[in-house]
């Protein structure tokens, strides 16, 4: 799927800023005055032991928390370039999908696959009678089930779906807005071996079709060979950030993670290991 360039013509404004953001819960700094500047095409995975900060990130970016405000003027936040947008406006920039979206559209509350993705474009969960959906909306859902190889769900209830099968729906949900970016969350998450390898693949496709990924996870093997940025978080700092090559070391993770670790090399993929 080519991303739709109508909203965004300038490919030298980075994709995403952050300015040194800073986020409290409670008397905790849980995100530590993080920087980072992404550009449009720079796929990057997020990578960071539990309860270093990468949820909480994401969170930043969706606008369900806010930095804490700063003493000068400069935005915490740029989204290509914008520091201020709608969140459908966001929709369109950057897809996001995470395991507790999965968990609201896979609940027991009937809701069929077809209308759970063309209803992204009303960013409802599900149809209603004041949802008037055009031959365009049902065009680019349709393609969007196809890009993610789940036409054949078409019909089923969302809570039927296995956990791949619900993930791949639900990034076509993202994908109906033709997003330049898509920031996915844990997505290898209660997917066996293969199913992992084959999802992956279809996340490959769209890589090379002009999607950018930001991928946040914990496991080094879901680091596309498309990806080459890697940043790692640790305490809710950004501890490295750099090539595959240059961070994926056994020195980096075992700092990341706080126990040696080893990585090695699966083909094109990356591995790690506990020594
Ligand atoms: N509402 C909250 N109040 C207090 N502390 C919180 C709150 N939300 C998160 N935290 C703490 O902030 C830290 C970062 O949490 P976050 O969920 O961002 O980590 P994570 O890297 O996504 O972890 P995981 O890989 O386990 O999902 C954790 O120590 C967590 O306990």
């Amino acid at each position: 799927m080519s991303p739709d360039s109508t909203h965004i013509t300038d490919t030298s404004t980075p994709l995403l800023e952050i300015h040194e953001a800073s986020v409290l819960r409670g008397e905790r700094l849980i995100l530590d005055q993080l920087s980072l500047r992404l550009a449009i095409g720079q796929h990057t995975a997020i990578l960071g032991a539990n309860g270093s900060g990468k949820s909480t990130l994401i969170r930043l970016i969706s606008r369900q928390l806010y930095p804490l405000a700063r003493g000068d003027s400069t935005p915490v936040i740029r989204v290509f370039g914008r520091d201020r947008w709608s969140v459908s406006e966001l929709r369109s920039l950057i897809g996001i999908v995470s395991p507790a979206m999965q968990l609201d559209y896979t609940s027991d509350t009937p809701l069929e696959v077809f209308d759970a993705v063309v209803s992204g474009f009303f960013a409802a969960r599900g149809l209603g009678l004041n949802h008037q959906v055009t031959p365009d909306m049902r065009e680019r859902a349709l393609e969007a089930l196809a890009h993610m190889e789940a036409t054949p769900l078409i019909g089923r209830e969302m809570a039927s779906l296995s956990t791949g099968e619900a993930r791949r729906v639900l990034i076509a949900r993202a994908l109906v807005y033709r997003p330049r970016a898509l920031l996915l969350d844990e997505p290898c998450a209660g997917l066996d071996p293969a199913s992992r390898r084959r999802f992956l693949e279809s996340l490959r496709q769209l890589a090379r079709h002009g999607t950018t990924l930001l991928l946040v996870t914990h496991h080094v093997e879901e680091i596309l060979p498309e990806i080459d940025h890697v940043l790692l978080l640790r305490e809710g700092k950004l501890l490295h950030e750099g090539s595959k090559a240059d961070v994926l070391t056994d020195a980096g993770l075992s700092d990341a993670f706080g126990m040696r670790i080893r990585v090695g090399r699966q083909g094109e993929y990356y591995s790690a290991d506990v020594v």
